[in-house]
C-alpha cells in the first residue's frame, strides 16, 4: 500500500474510503492565502500542488494525493467562513443563482520533481431562498468548516435546485479526474478497482 492522502477532511478520506482504497492520511500544512488577482482556478491548482509537494518530500517514496476546494461567482473566490456572520453573506450571496466549485487535486509520484494535477469545475445552482431559511440553515453549522458554508451532501442539498458535472468534486474530490492521473502515473483503472496501491 503506498498512497498517502495529504489532507484533514474527512470528506475526502470517506471518499477515497468508499473506493475500497487503502492509504494513509498526512495533513498537510501550507499558507492557503490567495495572492493578488490570482484567479479561483489558479488559486485551487497552486494550492493542491503545494501540499502535494509539501508532504511528498517528508514522504518521498510514496504516491501523496492533495486537493483543494473553493466555491466562485465570477473572480470571487469563497473559501470556509471565518466566523457565521461570513457564512451567513456567502449563502446570500449564493442563493437564486449559480456558482462554479473548484477543485484542485494534485498527485505527487516517486521519482518525479513536479506533482501532476488538474482543476475540476462544477456548476452547482442554489434555488431562491429568503432570510429566515439562509439563517436556519446557518446556524445549523453545517458550512461551518465547509468552502461557500454549505454542504451538498449534509441538510445542504436542499439549497442545490441542480448541478452540471462531478458531484463529488463539490464534496471535495473529483473521483474521475484523480483517477485518470492515477492511470496516466501508471496505476491503471483496472487495477485501481483492486484497491491497493503496490509500492
Ligand atoms: C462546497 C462544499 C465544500 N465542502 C468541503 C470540502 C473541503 O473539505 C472543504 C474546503 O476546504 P479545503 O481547504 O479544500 O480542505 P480542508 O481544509 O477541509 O482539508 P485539507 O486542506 O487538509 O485537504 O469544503 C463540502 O464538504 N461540501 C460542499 O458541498
Amino acid at each position: 500500500m503506498n498512497l498517502l492522502l495529504a489532507s484533514a477532511s474527512p470528506r475526502r478520506r470517506a471518499l477515497l474510503a468508499e473506493l475500497g482504497w487503502t492509504f494513509d492520511v498526512c495533513p498537510a500544512d501550507v499558507d492557503e492565502t490567495p495572492r493578488g488577482g490570482e484567479t479561483p482556478e489558479a488559486l485551487v491548482g497552486r494550492l493542491a500542488r503545494d501540499k502535494a509537494l509539501h508532504v511528498g518530500r517528508r514522504f518521498p517514496d510514496r504516491w501523496v494525493v492533495a486537493a483543494d476546494t473553493v466555491v466562485a461567482v465570477g473572480d470571487a473566490i469563497l473559501g470556509k467562513p471565518a466566523d457565521r456572520e461570513e457564512g451567513l453573506a456567502m449563502l446570500r450571496l449564493l442563493q437564486g443563482r449559480a456558482h462554479r466549485v473548484l477543485t484542485g487535486v494534485a498527485l505527487a509520484v516517486p521519482g518525479e520533481e513536479t506533482p501532476r494535477g488538474a482543476v475540476e469545475c462544477t456548476e452547482v445552482r442554489f434555488r431562491p431562498l429568503d432570510e429566515a431559511s439562509l439563517r436556519a440553515y446557518a446556524e445549523s453549522g453545517e458550512g461551518d468548516d465547509k468552502a461557500g458554508s454549505y454542504a451538498i451532501q449534509g441538510k445542504g442539498a436542499l439549497l442545490v435546485e441542480g448541478i452540471a458535472g462531478c458531484y463529488f468534486n463539490v464534496v471535495g474530490l473529483p473521483l474521475t479526474r484523480l483517477s485518470a492521473l492515477l492511470g496516466e502515473a501508471g496505476w491503471p483503472l483496472a487495477s485501481q478497482w483492486g484497491g491497493a496501491k503496490d509500492a
